[in-house]
Order: C-alpha cells, then sequence, then structure tokens
C-alpha cells in the first residue's frame, strides 16, 4: 500500500522510494524506531528511524564487502569483533573463515537482534556459528574493556552519524579500537558516501591517519538501496606487520561458491576513488 521514501537531512533534497506490499513490523526500542516491510521488487526491507539498513536483495554488496576487505588482507585472523551489526549478516560472512576461533559480536539494540532472527533468517544465519557470543551494550565500552592488543580484526557495522551511532564516528573510538587490535591489526568501519559526505569522511580519515600507524585506505562499493547508490569503507591497519590492504593475501573466493558480490579483483578496484574523493582523502 504505497511507498517508503528514505527522508533525511544527512542526504538533504534527494530521497530514494521502495514500493510496500505490506508493513510485516512496526515497534520501537529503548533506542529508535525499528520497521520491517516486504518490498515490491527488493524483498525485505529493515529500516531504522526511517533510514533503510539492508535489503535482501542487495545486502549481499554490504556485508561482504565490509566484511572480506579487512579479513582477506591478513593472513591468518583468529579473533574478530563486529560493532553494531546486529543483523547478523556481518557474522555470516566472517564464519566463513576455517582461521577464526572466536567472533564477539557488540549491538546496542537486542530489537535489531530479535527483529532479524524473526523477519531475516538468511541474515541472521550469523548468530547459528558456535564461535559466535553477542554482548548487547555500547561498543564504545565493550572495546575499553577489551584488554589491549585482544583482536586480529574489528568491523564496525554501524548505521549512521545521526542516532545511537554517533559516538562510533569521533576520535575516541577510534582510539579504543586501536587499543584493542594486535600490532598489524586491521579495522573496517562503515564511512558514508562520497558522493553526500566527503566532510564527514575528511574528518574520519584525519583521525584515523593520528591515530592508525599501519596504512589507512578508503574503499567503497555500489549498494543500489543506500542513498547515492554507494557506501564507503575505512580500512586502517595498527603499527606492526604490514598490512597492505589493496592486494589481498587470502583469496576466500576461490573456495566459498555461495559468495554473491565479494572477489579478489572487486576488491582490489574497491580502491580506486574518483579524483574529487582521491584528493580529499590521499591528501590527509
Ligand atoms: N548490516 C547492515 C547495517 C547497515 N549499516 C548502515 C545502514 C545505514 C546506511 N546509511 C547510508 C547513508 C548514506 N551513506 C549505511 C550503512
Amino acid at each position: 500500500p504505497g511507498w517508503f521514501s528514505e527522508i533525511s537531512p544527512m542526504w538533504p533534497g534527494e530521497a530514494h522510494s521502495l514500493k510496500i506490499e505490506k508493513i510485516l513490523f512496526q515497534g520501537k526500542s529503548d533506542y529508535q524506531n525499528v520497521m520491517v516491510f516486504q518490498s515490491a521488487t527488493y524483498g525485505k526491507v529493515l529500516v531504522l528511524d526511517g533510514v533503510i539498513q539492508l535489503t535482501e536483495r542487495d545486502e549481499c554488496a554490504y556485508q561482504e564487502m565490509i566484511t572480506h576487505l579487512p579479513l582477506c588482507s591478513i593472513p591468518n585472523p583468529k579473533k574478530v569483533l563486529v560493532i553494531g551489526g546486529g543483523d547478523g549478516g556481518v557474522l555470516r560472512e566472517v564464519a566463513r573463515y576455517a582461521s577464526i576461533e572466536k567472533i564477539d559480536i557488540c549491538e546496542i539494540d537486542k530489537m535489531v537482534v530479535d527483529v532479524s532472527k524473526q523477519f531475516f533468517p538468511d541474515v541472521a544465519i550469523g548468530y547459528e556459528d558456535p564461535r559466535v557470543t553477542l554482548h548487547v551494550g555500547d561498543g564504545v565500552a565493550f572495546l575499553k574493556a577489551a584488554p589491549a592488543g585482544t583482536y586480529d580484526a574489528v568491523i564496525v557495522d554501524s548505521s549512521d552519524p545521526i542516532g545511537p551511532a554517533k559516538e562510533l564516528f569521533e576520535k575516541p573510538f577510534f582510539q579504543t579500537v586501536a587499543n584493542a587490535l594486535r600490532p598489524g591489526g586491521v579495522v573496517c568501519t562503515q564511512a558514508e558516501s562520497i558522493w553526500l559526505h566527503m566532510d564527514i569522511i575528511e574528518d574520519i580519515v584525519e583521525n584515523c591517519r593520528e591515530i592508525f600507524k599501519g596504512s589507512v585506505n578508503y574503499a567503497w562499493t555500489t549498494v543500489p538501496t543506500y542513498p547515492s547508490g554507494v557506501i564507503g569503507f575505512m580500512l586502517c591497519s595498527t603499527e606492526g606487520p604490514a598490512v597492505d590492504f589493496k592486494h589481498p593475501v587470502n583469496s576466500i573466493d576461490a573456495s566459498e561458491r555461495s559468495l554473491r558480490f565479494y572477489n579478489s579483483e572487486i576488491h582490489t578496484a574497491a580502491f580506486c576513488l574518483p579524483s574529487f574523493a582521491k584528493k580529499v582523502i590521499d591528501a590527509k
């Protein structure tokens, strides 16, 4: 009955719309409004505070890229932490690595976990892996409590800076991530759109260059149902064994036939930027 339009002050003057077939869930958690609807052409859709988080049709692009860009850049990931990502899609991708022994996830909103398990079983399947431990709480506090050097990789699968994820875009958070990573450990964060948020990206790159003394790179990919049709990622490593994000040392795509989006060529291509973005990001 009608259309859902994603109107937000974060992308003024534009709105992507999806045709609604049926609204399946509407609720309000302690943190945000949660909605699920069946769309006409993108499968089921998860919306938080009016912002599209994922659709069944294109979630593979985001979940696979945010996971395999960092994890294919280090030889043998063993301990991985996911901040956010309550829908479970990143967990599904992390679970593909046999070398991994422990997967921690810290999601602030339990309703996101429960709603994903109920309406997006192919995404929430990530929770079924025995290596996964779910912590419901604030990611900043969780990281502060983690012993220094605990993780090989941290993946920050956050929503946008307006709402519960606001502090996941600020400098103190990046410092806590760096402390929780081993030398040569890697972090990958959701880093907005080069078409919409060059100012936010500029600040994030500047903060990351000051905190992460290994390599700092920006990658991007296409997700049709995110505003401007693209989403980016910050890939950073701490001082220690060198990490070359642009040339994967892991070829997960060779063994994983069920990958719908990620492959080692698109891994390398993801770091190629248009000139207007290169000028800002490489200059930092
Ligand atoms: N596991 C999927 C979580 C989705 N993360 C975010 C959801 C909001 C989305 N807004 C994009 C705003 C324009 N850059 C970014 C990804």
